[in-house]
């Protein structure tokens, strides 16, 4: 048998005393900046002002991105600094953040992503359940999933977003590996398939190739499925690689997704009580819904402050109003801050024209 080669050579060794000098200065560095950060939330205390300041956060990101003159590549950046002010933000206060539970959904996923690890995990068993702990104080922020690059909309976060107090202070994405998991590692003998509707959807095409007689059976999570699939060998998950390690399965077949850019789109939110409106932060979105009367051209009309005051718009969505008369709502994102004077204006005419008007939030693009 071969053994594999030792390093040995002097030049290695050399090499990583210095990567373990520059670590020491590292540590050095960011725990100047821990200190720095409590004196912040001291300040904070004694201001009476929030701790989270995501427009504070996205240019911290945003300026060290333009700077950076690498070897280091540049999208290593906000994964890197979102952790660093992650551990630093735990500093001066816990953030207790509500998601779509168990342990191992892609919304815990979707939560460490924007937060970083050090946050307090609130397990909800529903969407209505994270706004509603949201909205009752049990959490400081909610993570919700709004819409997916394969099966469109997440139809209940928008229209929870109809009627809730709480309003989008962040947003962030993530791609989406679905994976078949079970607890034996063959195929063979799969009765029934355990995921989110979401999930099944996503990986119909698969499912009809592979395992074209399985009962597909919706449940409330992924994670939920993985738990089940744990329990009975006859049932297999749809769901991440992670929970996967959770619930101690096998991937018997990673990447199941039919589309292979499979991404999910998730909202931030919080209680106006809690949280000011986020400044502009040089990148921003807006977030509305609105309705029209059922008239000929008065979806061309609303539109019309928009162009008029150069707004780009970024998304535009319909929901049924359920009044039983083809009404709808429309759900908008445009781009910048109501603060800045053109995106002002133009909301403001566009409110004059609709039946409906409802802002939902204004918060920095998600910098990636
Ligand atoms: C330190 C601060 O508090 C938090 C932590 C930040 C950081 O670590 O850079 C930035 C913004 C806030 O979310 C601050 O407001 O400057």
């Amino acid at each position: 048998m071969k053994t594999p080669p030792v390093e040995t050579s002097n030049e290695l060794v050399g090499l990583r005393a210095q990567i373990d000098a520059v670590d020491r200065e590292l540590l050095a560095l960011l725990n100047r900046r821990a200190g720095l950060a409590l004196a912040v939330g001291d300040l904070k205390k004694r201001e009476g002002t929030v701790v989270f300041r995501p427009e504070r956060e996205a240019q911290v990101i945003d300026g060290l991105k333009s700077e950076n003159p690498g070897p280091l590549q540049t999208p290593s950046i906000a994964p890197i600094w979102r952790e660093i002010m992650s551990a630093c933000r735990a500093l001066e206060t816990p953030t207790r953040v509500a998601y779509l539970g168990p342990a191992g959904t892609f919304s815990e996923e979707a939560a460490i992503g924007y937060f970083g690890a050090s946050l307090m995990r609130v397990q909800c068993a529903s969407i209505d359940e994270v706004f509603h702990a949201t909205a009752s104080g049990a959490a400081d922020f909610g993570v919700v999933p709004v819409e997916n690059s394969t099966e469109g909309v997440v139809a209940r976060s928008l229209d929870l977003f109809l009627h809730t107090p709480l309003f989008i202070i962040g947003e962030t994405s993530l791609f989406i590996r679905q994976n078949l998991l079970r607890r034996e590692n063959t195929l063979d003998g799969i009765r029934a398939v355990c995921a989110h509707p979401q999930a099944l959807a996503q990986c119909h095409g698969w499912l009809s190739h592979h395992l074209p007689d399985a009962d597909r059976r919706p449940v409330a999570s992924n994670a939920e499925g993985a738990r089940l699939a744990a329990q009975d060998p006859g049932i297999a998950a749809i769901a991440s690689v992670r929970a996967a390690s959770e619930f101690g399965l096998h991937v018997l077949a990673p990447a199941i997704q039919d589309d292979a850019h499979n991404r999910t789109r998730f909202a931030i939110v919080t209680h106006p009580e809690q949280h000011p409106v986020p400044k502009p932060s040089g990148h921003d979105c807006t977030s509305l819904v609105v309705s029209v009367k059922n008239l000929p051209g008065a979806v061309h009309d609303m539109l019309v402050p928009l162009k008029r005051h150069g707004v780009s718009m970024s998304r535009f969505e319909s929901r049924p109003a359920r009044s039983g008369q083809w009404e709808y709502y429309f759900y908008i994102d445009v781009q910048g801050h109501p603060d800045e004077p053109r995106v002002g204006a133009a909301l403001s005419e566009l409110h004059d024209t609709c039946a409906f008007f409802k802002v939902l939030g204004t918060y920095p693009i998600d910098v990636k």
